[in-house]
């Protein structure tokens, strides 16, 4: 997978070169250029934004600094791509999204600033592309940067060979619908606090048992939405008596 991300604060996304993604890079299973925003501005200001249409607080990224940039950025690489622009208005990114990404040959992330980009500019690409506009959770960022490191962390983790055990990908919150319940490790008390018994007693069935109840009760607690959009036929009769 190709992964381009067009901002003007590059150095925001030196962390994609770390650990789990830096490895994913260094052995060719992603393919990440962080290109600035800037390098296609030609006035001496290198200006981005400007006023808004119609009033109103803080400054617009201009669309003509963006469709140079992006035109460039598309060209590159003959793979299909899809614009993914992070933004408070966008459609929540989910785990079901991550996968979906996942299976994209290339994404192109457009990182806004400011009060966000001309809308013009992901008008003028959803004609000849798929582009989303996508948020990370309710709440405003300063920009989509951050954004874009969770998107491409959930992303690229999801990679065949990315992750050292691929059953962690499989066995993770919201796999199955619902949140992962507790995990623990040694020592066998800790603190006064004892691990659960069940999951010493070398009892397979018994322990998937427990860890389905425990999955169950904290999403009921927490997410009870997630149980609402469960399947008819995702919960068990032993699911049901919980
Ligand atoms: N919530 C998201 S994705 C966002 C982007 C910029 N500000 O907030």
């Amino acid at each position: 997978m190709r992964i381009d991300v067009v901002t003007i604060f590059p150095g925001y996304l030196a962390p994609l070169r770390e650990a789990l993604l830096g490895r994913a890079v260094g052995t060719g299973l992603l393919d990440i250029a962080v290109h600035d925003l800037r390098d296609w501005t030609h006035d001496v200001h290198q200006a981005v934004d400007d006023a808004p249409y119609g009033g109103g607080p803080g400054m617009v990224m201009r669309p003509h600094v963006w469709g140079e940039a992006l035109d460039d950025v598309l060209a590159a690489d003959p793979r299909p791509a899809r614009l993914v622009v992070p933004t408070p208005a966008g459609r929540p990114f989910t785990q079901a999204a991550a996968h979906a990404y996942a299976a994209q040959e290339r994404l192109v992330f457009a990182c806004g600033r400011y009060e966000g980009i001309d809308q013009r500019v992901v008008d003028h690409y959803a004609a000849s592309m798929p582009v989303d506009e996508i948020s990370i959770g309710d709440y405003v960022l300063v920009g989509g940067e951050v954004a874009v490191l969770v998107v491409v962390e959930a992303v690229a983790r999801l990679l065949p060979g990315v992750l050292g055990n691929p059953r962690s990908a499989a066995e993770d919150s919201f796999s199955d619908g619902l949140l992962e319940g507790p995990a623990y490790t040694r020592p066998e008390v800790w603190r006064g606090h004892a691990v659960p018994e069940v999951l010493r007693s070398g009892n397979h069935g018994a322990i998937a048992r427990w860890r389905r109840d425990r999955a169950l009760e904290r999403t009921a607690e927490r997410r009870p939405d997630l149980i609402a959009a469960l399947p008819p036929d995702a919960l068990d009769e032993a699911d049901r008596a919980l």
